[in-house]
């Protein structure tokens, strides 16, 4: 079975997520998409849900309430989108809470239950053009705060630059200014209501429904709306790069048999700079080949010896990577490693 293509949604609260959102299930049908959502809300009280529910009645909806995903309701994540996934969607829309970083998402994706089942499509982080530059200052004692807010620009492939309504053509320049200082590859548009043509999200996604997609119509085409990038959609550059996404996954998977060192993995992995977000798998290590669960996050990597017993893998997330250098490196580690 095909994978599914999961989208995410960030933004800081009130950003204009669930706007979005809304107007993404209304015009899916148009593009002949099913879509299934997964929700997260902070409160115990599901107020966007119904509102999903409301414009949506037969939507495939599941919710994960009262926390962030990306911290104490990460386990949770699997199940719901396990029972999406069974709804056969034709994409997946997870819209996170404003404190998550997409990042902790695109790491979830990447579990051994999920990934072969799903495959990243695009992350979308909205912002609030009223607010957004204010953040730092608002937030200074909050570093980690900040930090995520950082990682949801830095991160997008899409970035909507929402409520410019509320300010003026001068503010508008200097947010796009700062915002580029963070992420000058993403598409950047300036939106009101989140108005935006959705032929730039949906256009690639193809229907599992029987008959043939539709070409996908330009329902927006009077909007006032400019791009600020042209919109480039990265080729993959081998099997593994099957996203849309900057933000790629690479997998690679490991023969039962084949015994690795932790200082081969830990040079391998520290190659590749800034542009490797993260990284973990399961592998076997030493002459006693035991099996140790690897992480690494923020430069850092720990081992953590494991009771997994299927094939060795190793999962690769990071930005703009290099596909084919990064597995043709390992390859080529792994051929050395094995005739030394
Ligand atoms: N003036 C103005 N208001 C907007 C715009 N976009 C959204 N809003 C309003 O802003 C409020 C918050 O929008 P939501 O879409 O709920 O924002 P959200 O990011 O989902 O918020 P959280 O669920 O708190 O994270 C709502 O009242 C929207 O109607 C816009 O472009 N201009």
């Amino acid at each position: 079975m095909s994978k599914v293509p999961v989208i995410i949604l960030s933004g800081f609260l009130g950003s204009g997520k669930t706007t979005l959102l809304l107007r993404m299930l209304r015009e899916a049908a148009d593009f002949r998409l099913k879509p299934a959502v997964l929700m997260n809300e902070l409160g115990k009280q599901d107020v966007d849900g119904h509102l999903l529910q409301d414009a949506s009645p037969d939507l495939l909806l599941t919710k994960l309430l009262d926390g962030c995903i990306c911290c104490s309701k990460k386990s949770d994540i699997q199940d719901s989108l396990k029972q999406l996934i069974k709804r056969k969607p034709d994409v997946i829309l997870i819209e996170l809470t404003g404190v998550a970083n997409p990042e902790e998402i695109v790491d979830a994706l990447t579990e051994p239950a999920l990934l072969p089942h799903v495959k990243l499509h695009k992350v979308i982080t909205v912002l609030d053009a009223e607010n957004v530059l204010a953040y730092n200052s608002i937030f200074a004692s909050d570093r980690e705060l900040v930090h995520t807010l950082r990682r949801q620009i830095e991160v997008a492939d899409l970035l909507l630059l929402n409520k410019i309504d509320l300010i003026s053509d001068k503010q508008l320049k200097s947010i796009e200014k700062t915002v580029r200082k963070f992420n000058h590859q993403a598409l950047l548009l300036p939106t009101t209501f989140s108005q935006l043509d959705l032929d730039i999200i949906f256009g690639s996604l193809q229907s599992r429904q029987s008959q043939p997609p539709a070409a996908a119509p330009n329902l927006n085409k009077g909007l006032h709306m400019r791009a600020i990038k042209a919109f480039k959609e990265p080729r993959p550059a081998s099997k593994h790069a099957t996203s849309f996404s900057r933000v790629q996954t690479l997998t690679i998977q490991i023969e039962h048999e084949v015994v690795v060192t932790q200082s081969l993995v830990e040079h391998y992995l520290g190659k590749w700079g800034k542009s490797l977000l993260r990284a973990k798998g399961y592998l076997r290590i030493g002459s006693k080949r035991e099996a140790y669960l690897l992480q690494f996050a923020g430069k850092r990597t720990n081992w953590l010896p494991t009771a997994y017993q299927e094939a060795p893998y190793l999962v690769l997330i990071g930005l703009d990577l290099d596909v084919q250098l990064i597995e043709d490196d390992w390859n080529k580690r792994l051929i050395d490693s094995q005739t030394n």
